[in-house]
């Protein structure tokens, strides 16, 4: 038998919590032969609430699972974990953007990068999920002393998974056909969903999608504007589709990527790639080496139109670092 896997989940009692803690448990994150140990974070007004989730995994009885620890410690919460996934925060109502969240939820953020370099196991990979989740993820990776900033995710992949089913319903194939589909920038209105090199069965997209009109905007403002779409219909932000983005984002991040192909998911940038500026969490085009080593795939073209589009999102990043610099230690 494998030693256990140790994954510590914030805001485990939230609704993507629900969504997401039974599916590690189960299985389907490290796969069937791999025990895990999960650690729940919650704040403590949250632990009764935490504590009917931990009795339904206990009911659960899953052969993989080999302990449970709730707590409200964060310090507790992170010791020895090997994935830290960052979701426990306030999700945003109607009418807001997720940028507004930053006067809310970036604080959470210094204190967990503190107790995550403090306690975590020396491989710690850490995923932000809780909104804003590419400045979250930059004020924890500058709050952990220690812990290389190339350990450090915030989650564009839901975004991606978006846009490759309003691709495949266009083009009426089905989703898998879709690849090499970068969202560029901010988890955010602003984000890039990159149709320009996107493939629908190896093809060019815009070759099997012959209304450009549609690609260059029904389809760029679908993919932004989708959480705000699920928030108008459900009464309540995204979770089972959110708690699946994240499951798909760790995989793709222990799994070397297919030959050819890549997937998104925003990483500190560190200058060297599509001039982007450096210090920012920024999704680009990744390729997965090994399960610990990652490298952004260069030379994915960037015309001019995508150009306007990756500058306008990595511009309001830099302006979400400004609004946050207090809490980004020099
Ligand atoms: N990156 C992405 O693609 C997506 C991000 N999100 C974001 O994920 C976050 C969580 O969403 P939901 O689960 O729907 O919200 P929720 O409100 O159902 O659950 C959040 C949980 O976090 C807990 N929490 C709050 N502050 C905490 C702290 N300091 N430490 C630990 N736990 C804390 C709360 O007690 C609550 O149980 C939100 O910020 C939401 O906007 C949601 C969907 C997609
Ligand atoms: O839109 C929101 O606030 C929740 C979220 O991040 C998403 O569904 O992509």
């Amino acid at each position: 038998m494998k030693e256990p896997i140790t994954v510590s989940i914030t805001g485990a009692a939230g609704q993507i919590g629900y969504a997401l803690l039974f599916r590690i448990a189960s299985g389907a994150l490290f796969g069937p032969d791999q025990p895990v140990k999960l650690r729940l974070i919650e704040i403590e007004p949250a632990l009764p609430t935490l504590e009917g989730v931990v009795m339904e995994l206990d009911d659960c009885a899953f052969p993989l699972l080999r302990e449970i620890v709730p707590t409200a410690d964060l310090n507790e919460g992170f010791r020895g974990t090997n994935w830290a996934l960052l979701v426990g925060s306030v999700p945003r109502k109607g009418g807001m953007e997720r940028g507004d969240l930053l006067g809310i939820n970036g604080k959470i953020f210094t204190g967990q990068g503190q107790a995550i370099a403090k306690n975590a196991a020396s491989d710690v990979r850490t995923l932000v999920v809780g909104n804003p989740c590419n400045t979250n993820a930059l004020i924890c990776a500058s709050n952990a002393d220690g812990v290389p900033k190339d350990r450090f995710f915030a989650m564009t992949r839901l975004d991606e998974n978006r846009a490759k089913s309003q691709l495949a319903k266009k083009s009426g194939t089905h989703h898998s056909e879709v690849t090499n589909l970068c969202i560029w920038g901010n988890h955010s209105a602003t984000q890039y969903p990159d149709f320009t090199n996107a493939k629908i069965g190896g093809k060019p997209a815009t070759e099997v999608i012959s209304d450009h009109a549609w690609l260059k905007g029904d389809f760029i403002t679908t993919v932004q504007q989708r959480g705000a779409a699920i928030i108008k219909a459900r009464g309540a932000s995204s979770a089972a589709s959110a708690a699946n983005a994240a499951i798909d984002t760790v995989m793709s991040l222990v799994n070397p990527t297919p030959a050819g192909d890549w997937h998104s998911v925003a990483v500190y940038s560190d200058g060297s790639h599509y001039g982007i500026a450096k210090g920012i969490m920024a999704s680009m085009p990744i390729r997965t080496v090994t399960n610990g080593t990652w490298e952004v795939i260069d030379g994915v073209p960037v015309d001019e139109f995508s150009q306007g589009k990756i500058d306008a999102t990595i511009n309001e990043l830099l302006e979400e670092r400004d609004a946050v610099k207090d809490l980004i230690p020099a």
